[in-house]
């Protein structure tokens, strides 16, 4: 059995072989003035296949046939958690960008595009919008405005499965609080296998993050605009891609700045203590909403690899539940692994129909 995965972010491809029980696994970066050159995500669709292809080759695998493809899911129309077949609802919902555009919408389009090229079937898993939310955490407080579920539910649900077992039960026996922190953060309850609360990290709701603003007053936003020091798109990129540590220091790269307050600034210091303060109050909030009965509290995604700010935090959350760590991302092993239990009939892959939005 050969299977092959690929999931795209914004700076990178990570691609992985499954084949008789060993992945290789890799990633190639994408240069940001090279990204840069694209209109739009679908634009980078040939660039993307060739990058696939070059990594395929110097692995060793560009003669190989494939038994399936995999692909991170993307900004498609909220559906339950599960690995879904790539077909052209999907295809054409990727294509419109209908929640949304991210790096993430290319994931279906190239796994298909693989999966034609050796005859195969085609699948996401876990897309972003997987939409578990219960009634209460819809309420925004304003009607006409909803809550939507929108988060990094791939690596969060792998984690999550991950520490369950840990713990030695199974997922959907157990209450976990699964904090992604990467150039976004989200955090998640998920409450006997389903995320029933999360914060959509890039519609401007939760902690702040490298990258993104998190939830900022209401009044604020608006003086903003009614200034003309911003207009609502300005607005919107920046909510979601040059807000948080990046507005505050002008890097999104945590190492940086952890190395600007090693060397006394103050600011630096302060900004990051204020993202942990928050990804702190996050975790209280989720903890209230699953009636203190929590499990365990799961830290993952690259930020996670800073031992410091993970003592921090740690400090701070640490009367809730234990903590369990998985830095990084494991998107790839969990992509493969999902393709896998299709393949050997463990589960069942889902129609996807695109319901209402
Ligand atoms: N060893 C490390 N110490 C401190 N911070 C780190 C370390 N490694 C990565 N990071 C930080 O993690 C952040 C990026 O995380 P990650 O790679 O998970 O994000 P991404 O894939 O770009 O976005 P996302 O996870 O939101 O999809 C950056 O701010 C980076 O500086
Ligand atoms: C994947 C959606 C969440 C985020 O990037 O912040």
């Amino acid at each position: 059995m050969r299977i092959l995965a690929i999931d795209p972010g914004s700076t990178s491809t990570k691609i992985g072989v499954y084949q008789d029980g060993l992945t290789t696994k890799g990633g190639i970066e994408h240069p940001r003035p090279e990204i840069g050159c694209f209109a739009s995500v679908m634009d980078q669709f040939d660039y993307r296949m060739q990058v696939v292809r070059q990594y395929l080759e110097q692995e060793g695998f560009g003669a190989c046939g494939f038994d399936a493809v995999v692909g991170r899911g993307g900004l498609v129309r909220p559906v339950p958690g599960g690995i879904y077949l790539v077909n052209d609802a999907l295809v054409r919902d990727l294509r419109d960008a209908v929640s949304g555009e991210h790096a993430a919408n290319l994931g279906g389009v190239l796994a298909l595009g693989f999966a034609e090229l050796h005859g195969v079937p085609a699948f996401v898993v876990d897309p972003p919008v997987i939409d578990e939310m219960w009634p209460l955490a819809r309420f925004s407080g304003l009607k006409g405005i909803e809550r939507k579920s929108m988060f990094h539910a791939l690596n969060q649900k792998a984690v999550a499965r991950d520490v369950a077992q840990e713990i030695g039960r199974g997922y959907d026996e157990v209450n976990l609080i699964v904090v992604h922190m990467g150039s976004g953060i989200t955090a998640g309850a998920h409450r006997k296998g389903r995320v029933v609360d999360v914060n959509n990290g890039l519609n401007g709701d939760g902690p702040f993050s490298p990258e993104r603003s998190g939830g900022l007053p209401v009044i604020g936003v608006l003086q903003l605009i009614e200034e003309g020091i911003h207009t609502p798109d300005e607005l919107k990129a920046i909510v979601a891609r040059r807000g948080g540590l990046f507005s505050y220091l002008g890097s999104p790269d945590l190492r940086e700045v952890e190395r600007m307050a090693a060397q006394g600034n103050l600011k630096a210091r302060l900004a990051v203590d204020a993202m942990i303060y928050q990804v702190a109050k996050e975790i209280g909030a989720l903890a209230a909403a699953l009636d203190g009965e929590v499990d365990g509290i799961v830290l993952t995604g690259g930020v996670a690899y800073s031992a410091s700010l993970v003592e921090q935090l740690t400090r701070k959350v640490r009367f809730i539940a234990p903590l369990y760590l998985r830095p990084g991302e494991h998107e790839i092993e969990a992509l493969l692994a999902a393709a896998l239990r299709v393949m050997n009939g463990e589960e069942q892959a889902k129609e996807y129909t695109g319901g209402a939005a």
